[in-house]
This record gives C-alpha cells, sequence and structure tokens, in this order.
C-alpha cells in the first residue's frame, strides 16, 4: 500500500485526486492539506505528496518534501527550465527521492503533445489555440508552453526557417504570445476544462491536432500512474510519456 498525501485537497484538482486515490486499492490517502495557513507536518511519514496547489508555493511545498525523504507527484503549472533545474537542484539534497513533475496529466493530452512534435518537422507553420477555464490564474497554459517547445525543438532539429509571418504592426498583440518562435493564443471561457488545438500549414494543405478535457477525471489515470512509478524512479522525471512506454 502507497500511502499518499495531497496538497491542495479543496482545489479543483485537489479533490478529484482525493477522490481517485481513495478509490485506488493499491493507494491509501492518508493526509490533506488544504490551504496555505495549514501546516505541511501533517505530511509526515506519507510516501508520495500529489501536490496540485499554485505557482507561487510549489518550490516551498518540494522542498519541504525532499527534506522529509518524500517522493513527489507535481501538477502544480510554470514550470518553465529555470523551475526545472531549481527542482533537480533541491532534489539533489536525498539521491533516493523522486518526483514526478508533469505539465499534463491527461492521456490524451500527452499523445497530443507527442504527435505535435511528430508533426512539426513537416509544416511551413504551427501554432497553438489552447481554451481553459475562466478560474485559471496563469496565461499561456503550462501545456501550451511544453507543446510549444517541443514543436521549437523539432523544427530546430529539422533545420526549418522561421514561420512565415508578414506582420510588422500588432499593438494589440493580435498575435498572440510567443514561445520560442511558437505563438500561443489563449482563450479563457466559461464551458472549458482544458482544450488545446495545434494548427499546422503547409503548401496547400493544413493540419489540426485537437484535444479536450471535458472533466478533471481525465487527469486521474495519470496522476495514479504517477504515484505508483515515482516511489520507483529516484531524480526528477519531467512529464509522465516515459511512464507510459
Ligand atoms: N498537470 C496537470 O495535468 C494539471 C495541472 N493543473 C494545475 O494545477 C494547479 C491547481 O489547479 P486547480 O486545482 O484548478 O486550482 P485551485 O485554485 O482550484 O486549487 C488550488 C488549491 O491550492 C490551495 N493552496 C494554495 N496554497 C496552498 C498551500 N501552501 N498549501 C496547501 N494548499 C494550498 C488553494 O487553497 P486556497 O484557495 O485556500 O488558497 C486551492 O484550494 C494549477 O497550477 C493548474 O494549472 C490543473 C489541471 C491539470
Ligand atoms: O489550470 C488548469 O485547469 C490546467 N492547467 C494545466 C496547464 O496549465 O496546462 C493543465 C491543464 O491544461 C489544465
Amino acid at each position: 500500500m502507497i500511502k499518499v498525501g495531497v496538497l491542495g485537497a479543496r482545489g479543483r484538482m485537489g479533490r478529484a485526486v482525493c477522490e481517485a486515490v481513495d478509490a485506488a486499492e493499491d493507494l491509501e490517502l492518508v493526509a490533506t492539506v488544504s490551504g496555505r495557513d495549514e501546516s505541511l507536518d501533517k505530511l509526515e511519514g506519507v510516501d508520495v505528496v500529489v501536490d496540485f496547489t499554485l505557482p507561487n508555493v510549489v518550490m516551498g511545498n518540494l522542498a519541504w518534501c525532499v527534506e522529509h525523504g518524500i517522493h513527489t507527484v507535481v501538477g502544480v503549472s510554470g514550470f518553465d527550465e529555470k523551475r526545472l533545474d531549481a527542482a533537480r537542484e533541491i532534489l539533489a539534497a536525498d539521491p533516493e527521492v523522486g518526483s514526478v513533475i508533469a505539465p499534463n496529466f491527461g492521456i490524451g493530452a500527452v499523445l497530443m503533445m507527442q504527435f505535435a512534435a511528430k508533426a512539426a518537422k513537416h509544416f511551413d507553420s504551427a501554432e497553438i489555440i489552447e481554451a481553459h477555464h475562466p478560474r485559471k490564474v496563469d496565461a499561456p497554459s503550462g501545456t501550451a508552453v511544453h507543446t510549444a517547445r517541443v514543436i521549437a525543438a523539432a523544427r530546430a532539429e529539422a533545420e526549418l526557417p522561421d514561420m512565415p509571418d508578414a506582420t510588422e504592426t500588432d499593438p494589440q498583440g493580435a498575435r498572440g504570445a510567443e514561445i520560442e518562435g511558437v505563438r500561443i493564443h489563449a482563450i479563457r471561457s466559461a464551458g472549458y476544462v482544458a482544450s488545446q488545438e495545434v494548427r499546422f500549414g503547409g503548401p496547400g494543405e493544413r493540419f489540426a491536432i485537437s484535444h479536450d478535457s471535458l472533466d478533471r477525471a481525465s487527469f486521474m489515470p495519470g496522476v495514479l500512474l504517477a504515484v505508483r512509478e515515482v516511489v520507483k524512479r529516484p531524480g526528477l522525471t519531467v512529464g509522465i510519456d516515459d511512464l507510459l512506454d
């Protein structure tokens, strides 16, 4: 039995994780921390902490867990390369402790990113449209940023030139955010949980890959897989791609 603690347990994701852990026969939900005023000491003795809090508190949580020899599964968004390096440094303090940090635990979303990376080298143009519920505090989404990075890496490897774009004036930012040369357009709207479409274009053709999380249940198989795997994987694992394989 793996003893699990959940951080951010009263949040949208935290509630779904508590339910999923409770329903899993090989996992036991032994502690929850719901808000920033609650002490992390409640988590002492758990095997794995699942963290779905917020970007401004997640690094402190990670440091506390590593200090206490606890593995972590982290879904909080905002992990750029600098943050991942900081996480590696924190984890170096205990070489037996593992952490899985993933921009998206949805299996379909992971496949969408893998397929986007595969398609990227074949098209002149690639842009990302992400749509989320209006209570999301960060934009663009961590998933969109990660997708932009894998597309940029695939294009660089294939030695593709910059994407064609004659825009000279865009005072309102209508062309969206740019991450490593890839444009991201973020929608915040009632009626969404998390959706993303990657649109590719080449001579005489368009190609799109899209994924929709309609319910937070979509993230749970990936979260539970990470909980089961992280106890066997010391150090940092980024994304669940390797775990699925
Ligand atoms: N990787 C993935 O697959 C997914 C990642 N996410 C990411 O997960 C994060 C959480 O999303 P979501 O559940 O929608 O957000 P919510 O705002 O619903 O939940 C966050 C919760 O964390 C709590 N919290 C804040 N600080 C602390 C703290 N120090 N200790 C314990 N709890 C704390 C908040 O409590 P209070 O309100 O009292 O401050 C709140 O209940 C976001 O970064 C989101 O982008 C979301 C979905 C999937
Ligand atoms: O805040 C959310 O809801 C989500 N956050 C993650 C992100 O920023 O990519 C994952 C998913 O898109 C849902």
